[in-house]
């Protein structure tokens, strides 16, 4: 899929005040500073659409970019930030599980994973959330660039061993991306290309809003 254009539409912390419109939607979510916000530019082309920092904590709202007038990127704050999760006691503020257990247009999360480290406790957790509240999502590593080619696969066997250890009977689809290098950008595009497709083509309630 060609993205011919990514534009910025709102940022809040209500879920209630996302978009009313009715298109797919694709959340972004992870650690934070693990690279949400880069991928976004990354596959959208765009330098600066989603703000970026070497500081973790950066984005603190849901962000909504419009793609293509016909789908949504959201782009969410990060978990497992000190500052954040000792004020509100939990891996997430209000708004965010707001915005996952009731946003209807949202079809598919993607949940990114550093792919340097070990599965981390909060990232197993989130997607145990995830799975009991019957999101769909993807994992998405990133920053494959910082190691060399030859040990992504291994890295992503660890991983896999970790999910099965976790009681997961399976790896949910994944890929595996680089902001820097532009790796994984086709393989997401048509992945989400499919997705809107299916939606488009099965759902009468995303039908009627084109
Ligand atoms: N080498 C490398 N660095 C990356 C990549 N993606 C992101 N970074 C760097 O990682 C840091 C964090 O990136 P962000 O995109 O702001 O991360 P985030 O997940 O949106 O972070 P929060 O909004 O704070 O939750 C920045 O310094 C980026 O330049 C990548 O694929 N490769
Ligand atoms: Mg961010």
């Amino acid at each position: 899929m060609k993205i011919n254009t990514a534009e910025f539409i709102v940022s809040n912390s209500d879920a209630a005040k996302c978009p009313k419109d009715f298109l797919p939607e694709y959340a972004f979510i992870g650690r934070s500073n693990v690279g949400k916000s880069s991928l976004i530019n990354m596959i959208t082309n765009h330098k600066n659409l989603a703000k970026t920092s070497g500081k973790p904590g950066k984005t603190q709202l849901i962000n909504h970019f419009k793609i293509n007038n016909n789908w949504f990127l959201v782009d969410l704050p990060g978990y497992g930030y000190a500052k954040v999760s000792k004020k509100t006691k939990s891996i997430f503020q209000q708004f965010i599980t707001d915005y996952f257990e009731n946003r209807e247009q949202l079809v598919c999360a993607f949940v990114l994973i550093d792919i340097r480290h070990e599965a981390q406790k909060i990232d197993i957790e989130f997607m145990s959330y995830m799975g009991e509240s019957e999101i769909p999502f993807c994992i998405i590593f990133t920053k494959a660039d910082k190691i060399s080619k030859g040990k992504i696969d291994s890295h992503i066997a660890a991983y896999r061993k970790q999910m099965y250890a976790n009681n997961w009977a399976e790896m949910p689809q994944y890929f595996v991306t680089s902001s820097t290098e532009s790796i994984g950008k086709d393989e997401l595009l048509t992945y989400i290309d499919e997705v809107n497709q299916e939606v488009f083509k099965n759902n009468s309630g995303f039908l009627n809003s084109i």
